[in-house]
């Protein structure tokens, strides 16, 4: 808990809530070498940088897993139309169906089963279909809820201890305000939610499930203006989504989850591995693009990524693609070096078509707590962030960031993400996250 707040008693003398401030960012650590740099004249990009550059086009490697290799019917959608794609969407995490044949001996006629020394088969059985289907796989309410569990069941236990059978008195509304700072819902909502919950009820006895009703209602009031879907503008040909975020936020698994999904919608995807940084990131999208059947643009460890994010424009326009997804290294908020060269990232881009990046999704992780709220300040100066992926809420009591978020920043959340499977990241909803935050049943 970073966040100081005035005591609901002074409140009710009337004293006046401090403006609640963002942790201070850290001081900037400046990289060697790690003042802006100006812009290359000509831009780092175009056809030397091709000449230089292996292969655009990724193609299964073969030590590639077999599962995760291109099934067939999606090879070479780099290069050709969409077709035949499963309109509900496959998912590149789970193996295709193998056919397993097992050749018994009564396949050999030359062979009985008293060769073998085994004994005769029993005639064979009919096994119902039904009994062999796999379970259904859970519905997203239901990840959604077990994913957040941590959350809101240290929210829920507050909840339930302080109002069994307790009268609403200050000293109950002062804890109550504690323990939804602690749970990082920030501080203005927490007081609102506070009052909410004390209006027209002060003195009397409310039950935990009727705090947590209105608690759900005031953070979905908090959410509801920011929950937006992500808009593909298809008169942008191709719609450029600049990922952002911190190392390990999630970016490039979050790219690999949004592809699926804009594949399953039928639109032509291709991905730029602007993370030179780290090789595993080049080679994780690359795995990423076969599984989807989207080609990505890779160069080797090291290349500059603003030149490789300007080639994979127009590559992108070349092939006709819909949607561009660039993925770039991770980046801590407080090293100038490296937030510059994201801001050389987006000049670039913007030569070749000032309109983009038309999205620039910044990656939050959950489990960072309050100190998204610096990274959403700085990455929003260094890049215009438009819209906010919050991934890992399943890993972590600290989801409430994602309010204190939208209280402050008011800036579009897309998907929230609950774990590392392709179906976990979903579009966020208001409604669904506030129940599921106060540990209420996803009824009405
Ligand atoms: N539990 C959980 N894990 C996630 C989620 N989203 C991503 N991850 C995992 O987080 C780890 C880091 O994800 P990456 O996609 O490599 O992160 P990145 O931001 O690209 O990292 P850098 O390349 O270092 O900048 C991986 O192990 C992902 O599987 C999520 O919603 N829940």
């Amino acid at each position: 808990m970073a966040e100081n707040k005035p005591g609901f008693l002074s409140r009710l003398f009337g004293r006046k809530a401090d403006t609640p401030t963002a942790p201070a960012p850290a001081p900037e650590t400046p990289q060697a070498g790690g003042e802006p740099e100006a812009m290359p004249s000509p831009p780092t990009t175009g056809a030397d940088d091709l000449a230089a550059a292996p292969s655009t086009v990724t193609t299964a490697s073969p030590d590639t897993p077999e599962e995760n290799k291109t099934p067939p019917e999606l090879a070479g959608a780099d290069l050709q139309p969409i077709e035949g794609l499963d309109p509900e969407g496959t998912n590149p995490q789970e193996p295709l169906p193998r056919i397993v044949t097992e050749h018994g001996p009564e396949l050999r006629p030359d062979i009985t089963a008293a060769d073998l020394g085994t004994p005769e088969p029993a005639p064979a059985e009919v096994v119902p279909v039904a009994e062999t289907k796999p379970a259904a796989a859970p519905s997203w309410w239901q990840r959604l809820t077990d994913g957040m569990r941590r959350t809101s069941s240290s929210l829920s236990d507050s909840v339930t201890g302080l109002f069994t059978k307790r009268r609403l008195d200050a000293a109950t509304l002062e804890e109550l305000e504690d323990a939804l700072v602690q749970a990082d819902l920030g501080v203005p909502t927490a007081m609102r939610i506070t009052e909410a919950i004390s209006s027209g009820r002060y003195n009397k006895e409310i039950s935990p499930q009727e705090v947590k009703s209105i608690l759900a209602g005031e953070v979905e009031k908090t959410l509801q203006p920011v929950a937006q879907p992500l808009v593909v503008d298809r008169s942008q040909k191709p719609f450029v989504i600049l990922m952002i975020g911190v190392n390990g936020a999630g970016k490039t698994t979050t790219i690999g989850k949004l592809s699926q999904k804009f594949r399953s919608q039928g639109l032509k995807v291709m991905l730029a591995a602007g993370d030179t940084f780290r090789a595993a990131a080049i080679e994780q999208l690359k795995v990423w693009g076969e599984r989807v059947g989207a080609p990505v643009l890779a160069r080797e460890q090291g290349t500059d990524a603003a030149g490789l994010a300007y080639d994979a424009l127009q590559e992108a326009k070349a092939n006709g693609s819909d949607v561009l997804l660039i993925d770039t290294a991770g980046r801590l908020q407080n090293k100038a070096g490296l937030m510059a060269e994201l801001e050389k990232i987006v000049r670039v881009v913007k030569k070749f078509d000032p309109s983009a990046p038309h999205a620039t999704l910044l990656v939050l992780d959950a489990t960072v707590g309050q100190n998204a709220m610096s990274q959403v300040e700085l990455f929003q100066k260094a890049a215009g962030v438009t819209g906010l992926v919050m991934t890992k809420l399943d890993g972590t009591a600290r989801g409430g960031i994602l309010v204190a978020l939208a209280e402050k920043f008011r800036i579009p959340v897309h998907f929230i993400g609950v774990g590392e499977g392709v179906e976990d990241l979903e579009p966020f909803t208001a409604r669904d996250f506030a129940k599921a935050i106060a540990g209420l049943e996803a009824t009405s």
